[in-house]
């Protein structure tokens, strides 16, 4: 199968993805992690060290790079949608997109509850998270084939709902 999460910092991506792997029997792969191997930066100390406009053009090429698996879940990064072109590349690829979307009061609670630092999350006021968070609903709205609202759901809720919508799709991969 050829599934890719996508959806804000912290909404889950990377805990429902793996999940869903175990449960499909299919290869987990964590774009965050992935530029870390590449890279032998974590996403954070790349933009720090470089931009983020780098940070963009190379997380870009390794989703490029993802998307040719014949197999695989993967988990990307919040922001892997911010160029037009990564949007493009995600649509015209053969990979089931699935936005993992919440609340934002939801989305922050998860992400304030969690010990993994976001340095979007430092860098930014309340009201800037917000107005991010906003814009990027529609580009992961843009690239959707499969909506699903976790507000209220543990991670194998989600996989579950996840599930039972493949099982009515054409397959992927
Ligand atoms: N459905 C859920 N309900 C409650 N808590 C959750 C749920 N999914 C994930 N979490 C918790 O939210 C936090 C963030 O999850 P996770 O790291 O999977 O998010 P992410 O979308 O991969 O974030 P990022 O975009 O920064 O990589 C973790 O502490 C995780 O345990
Ligand atoms: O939302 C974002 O822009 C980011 C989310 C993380 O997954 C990382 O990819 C990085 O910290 C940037
Ligand atoms: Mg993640």
């Amino acid at each position: 199968m050829q599934i890719i999460l996508v959806g804000f910092m912290g909404v889950g991506k990377t805990t429902v993805g793996q999940l869903l792997a175990n449960t499909l029997a299919q290869p987990f792969i964590d774009l965050d992690a992935e530029f870390n191997t590449v890279t032998g930066y974590t996403p954070g100390a790349y933009m720090h060290q470089f931009s983020e406009a780098q940070f963009r053009q190379v997380e870009q090429q390794i989703l490029k790079t993802q998307l040719q698996q014949p197999q695989a879940v993967i988990s990307s990064g919040g922001g892997v949608l911010t160029l037009p072109t990564s949007r493009e590349i995600m649509q015209t690829s053969d990979f089931y997109v699935v936005y993992l979307a919440s609340d934002f009061a939801v989305n922050i609670g998860r992400l304030k509850g969690d010990s993994h630092p976001r340095p979007l999350m430092t860098k930014l006021t309340a009201h800037g998270l917000h107005e991010l968070w906003q814009t990027r609903q529609a580009h992961y709205q843009s690239v959707a084939n499969l909506t699903i609202n976790t507000n209220g759901l543990i991670p194998a809720a989600i996989v579950a709902q996840i599930i039972s919508k493949l099982d009515e799709e054409p397959i992927h991969g």
